[in-house]
C-alpha cells in the first residue's frame, strides 16, 4: 500500500481549531500521513490570540529539510507564514525539494482580528510564493488585499480570479465564507472555466479554522493523486460537514468538527 504524505507549513494554534492542529487532524481524517513545519507558535483560543512567537527562519528551513529528505512530501500547504524572512525560506525550500503540489492559504488575519502575517509581507506573497503554487485559497478580504479590488459581486470575483492567475498560480479558489449571502459559494478558476461550489450557510459562531481545514483537505486530495477539482470538491464536502455539526467548545468562535465528514459517509 502506498501511503500519501502531506506537509503543512503553518503556525501552531494552541486552541486546536486552526493552524497546524487543524491541518494534521484533517490529513488524518482523509487517510493521509501528516507532517509539519511550524512557522510560529500562537497562544490562542476561541476568544482570540494572546501571544505570537515567530520561529527563526532557519528553524523552518530545518524542519522542511528534515521531512523532505527522509519521509518525502507528495503535497504541501502553507498557512500562517508570519514574516518575509520565513516566506523567503519556504520559497527556497519548495524549489530545492521540488515540491510541485503546493496549496497556499494566504492567511493574513485571524477571525478574532489579529494579524498573522506582517503587513509588509503581504505583497511579497505575490512575488515569492504564489508563482510556485498549484492553487491559492484566499477568503474575500484576502483576495481584496491581493488584487486591490472590492469584491461584492460574482463578476468582480471572476475578474479577481483572473488577476490572481496572472501571478503565475495554476488555479484559484476564492472562498465565500465572509458574506451574508444565503449560500456559502466558493469560486474556482483554473484558467479554462469558472466553477462554483455551494453549500448552505450555517448560522453558527463555530467557524474558527474553516480556511485552514479547507486548504488542508485540498492538500490531502492532491497528496493522494486526485485531480485538483476532485480534491477541491471533497474539501468543500469536508468543511461543510465540519461546520454543520459543531462541537460547541469554548466561549467564542469555536472549532469545527474534524470527524464529522467521516461520520457522514
Ligand atoms: N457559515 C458558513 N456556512 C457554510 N460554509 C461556510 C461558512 N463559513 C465558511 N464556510 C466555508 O468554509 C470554507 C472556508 O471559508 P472562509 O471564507 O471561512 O475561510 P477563512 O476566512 O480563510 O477561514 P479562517 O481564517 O477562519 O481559517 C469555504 O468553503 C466557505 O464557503
Ligand atoms: C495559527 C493560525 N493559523 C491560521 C489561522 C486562521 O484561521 C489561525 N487563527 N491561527
Amino acid at each position: 500500500m502506498t501511503i500519501a504524505r502531506a506537509l503543512t507549513i503553518a503556525g501552531s494554534d494552541s486552541g486546536g481549531g486552526a493552524g497546524i492542529q487543524a491541518d494534521l487532524k484533517t490529513f488524518q481524517e482523509l487517510r493521509v500521513f501528516g507532517m509539519s513545519a511550524i512557522t510560529a507558535v500562537t497562544a490562542q483560543n476561541t476568544l482570540g490570540v494572546t501571544g505570537i512567537y515567530e520561529l527563526p527562519p532557519e528553524a523552518v528551513a530545518q524542519q522542511i529539510d528534515a521531512v523532505a529528505t527522509d519521509l518525502g512530501v507528495d503535497a504541501a500547504k502553507t498557512g500562517m507564514i508570519a514574516n518575509i524572512e520565513i516566506m523567503e525560506v519556504i520559497a527556497e525550500k519548495v524549489r530545492e525539494h521540488r515540491i510541485h503540489q503546493l496549496v497556499i492559504d494566504p492567511v493574513m488575519i485571524a477571525k478574532s482580528g489579529h494579524a498573522l502575517l506582517r503587513e509588509d509581507a503581504r505583497d511579497a506573497l505575490k512575488r515569492l510564493l504564489i508563482p510556485l503554487a498549484t492553487v491559492i485559497t484566499p477568503n474575500l478580504p484576502e483576495a481584496e488585499v491581493l488584487t486591490g479590488m472590492s469584491l461584492n459581486t460574482m463578476e468582480q470575483r471572476k475578474e479577481a480570479a483572473k488577476r490572481l492567475l496572472d501571478l503565475g498560480v495554476h488555479a484559484v479558489v476564492i472562498k465565500g465564507g465572509h458574506t451574508d449571502e444565503e449560500e456559502s459559494v466558493d469560486l474556482f478558476y483554473d484558467g479554462r472555466e469558472f466553477r462554483t461550489l455551494s453549500a448552505p450557510r450555517f448560522h453558527t459562531r463555530h467557524t474558527h479554522g474553516t480556511g485552514c481545514t479547507f486548504s488542508a483537505a485540498i492538500t490531502a486530495g492532491l497528496a493522494k493523486g486526485e485531480s485538483l477539482w476532485e480534491a477541491v470538491k471533497t474539501a468543500k464536502a469536508f468543511i461543510t460537514e465540519a461546520i454543520r455539526h459543531p462541537l460547541d467548545l469554548g466561549k467564542g468562535h469555536g472549532p469545527t468538527n474534524h470527524w464529522a465528514y467521516r461520520q457522514s459517509k
